[in-house]
């Protein structure tokens, strides 16, 4: 018999309270924490108050001189996930595009928590899609007698094939939340009447073949032969797909992989620029689980262990046949890389 409260919506926290996945308690805990946080952080982006944050004294000018410096709504996220991750009592340590060193939380905290707070910030001013991305681990008690910032570091370092979940949130027209537990990708919508993430989408498939490449092509002369012959090969319609590609490129890597996930194709940077441990990682383990690959264009990024906390790399997302394809073509990764001004 149906329940007659059964409303046949799903909330994120029901969804990992056992409604959809089994998940361990402490867990439920942390996402709803760290949903809390993005849900700030989603208001924060939209709000006509946040250009304001700018001229805060010496924030606006550091962001204006240097294209990779901390814009302001960048540190407001990191705060802002920082005091739930603190809230929750579940984390040991956070580890953070903004901070230079990870940051201990708490001894007995299970979990390790990587994120990007805020990817894609430099969009901001024109209300282009942004996100937030992060990566949760268990906390590793062999560890637990060394010094602190070793054991900080350590555990923010571990393996991309150790995360238990992975999660982005996209802040664009609709809020959406992807996450996966090591068992499929699901999607959450923000229902803003009720503050909510309602399932959406339970069992993510990213398309095995896909028609749209993204990357940002006005580097095409400073990419590698085989990158190159790639994308002229696929615009042409003469890839192993015989359909000629369109090309779609948002500069935001949450609202681009989120468009490759539900179309198909490959989101690409293939020069020395994100990040390994808390953007592509967390991000590889959920194309992974929706069916895609992730890879350094060369190896697949699950596999490669972290040396140095904000270590950079070329990354390649997307369907199965495409990366297939790409990487068939060898020499993808873009060596050099000079300081491209926007
Ligand atoms: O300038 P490129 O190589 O196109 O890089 C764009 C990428 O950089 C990002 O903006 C992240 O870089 P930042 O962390 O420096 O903001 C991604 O959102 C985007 O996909």
């Amino acid at each position: 018999m149906n329940n007659p409260i059964d409303d046949g919506f799903v909330t994120l926290i029901e969804y990992v309270g056992k409604r959809g996945i089994n998940v361990e308690d402490g867990l439920v805990v942390l996402l709803d924490h760290i949903q809390y946080a993005c849900k700030r952080i989603a208001t924060l982006v939209a709000s006509p108050f946040n250009s304001s944050l700018g001229k805060q004294e010496g924030i606006g000018a550091a962001a204006g001189s240097d294209r990779d410096a901390p814009k302001p709504l960048d540190i407001v996220s990191n705060e802002i996930i920082l005091s739930s991750l603190q809230k929750s009592g579940k984390v040991a340590v956070m580890a953070s595009e903004e901070n230079d060193a990870p940051i201990w939380i708490s001894d007995d905290g299970p979990y390790v928590v990587v994120t990007d707070p805020l990817d894609g910030s430099r969009n901001i001013d024109a209300s282009i899609p942004t996100g937030t991305i992060f990566g949760i681990y268990k906390r590793l008690e062999e560890l637990d007698d060394l010094p602190t910032e070793e054991k900080a570091m350590l555990n923010s370092l571990q393996s991309g094939s150790r995360l238990v979940a992975a999660g982005y949130v996209l802040y664009s027209s609709a809020t959406i939340l992807c996450t996966t537990f090591g068992s499929g990708s699901q999607t959450f919508t923000l229902d803003h009447s009720t503050g909510d993430f309602i399932l959406t989408n339970p069992s993510i498939e990213i398309p095995r073949r896909g028609q749209i490449y993204s990357v940002n092509d006005a580097r095409y002369f400073d990419w590698p032969e085989g990158l190159r012959r790639y994308i002229d090969t696929i615009r042409q319609g003469k890839g192993k797909y015989p359909k000629k590609y369109s090309a779609r490129y948002i500069c935001s890597l949450v609202a681009d992989l989120h468009r490759t996930l539900m179309y198909g194709g490959v989101a690409m940077n293939p020069r020395d620029h994100l990040r390994l441990v808390y953007e592509a990682n967390p991000l590889s383990f959920i194309v992974e689980q929706a069916g895609g690959r992730g890879s350094d264009g060369k190896n697949r990024i699950l596999s490669l262990q972290p040396v140095k906390l904000h270590q950079r790399l070329p990354l390649f997302l997307g369907s199965l046949e495409d990366m297939e394809e790409l990487e068939s073509y060898d020499d993808v990764q873009q060596r050099v890389n000079p300081g491209y001004e926007v």
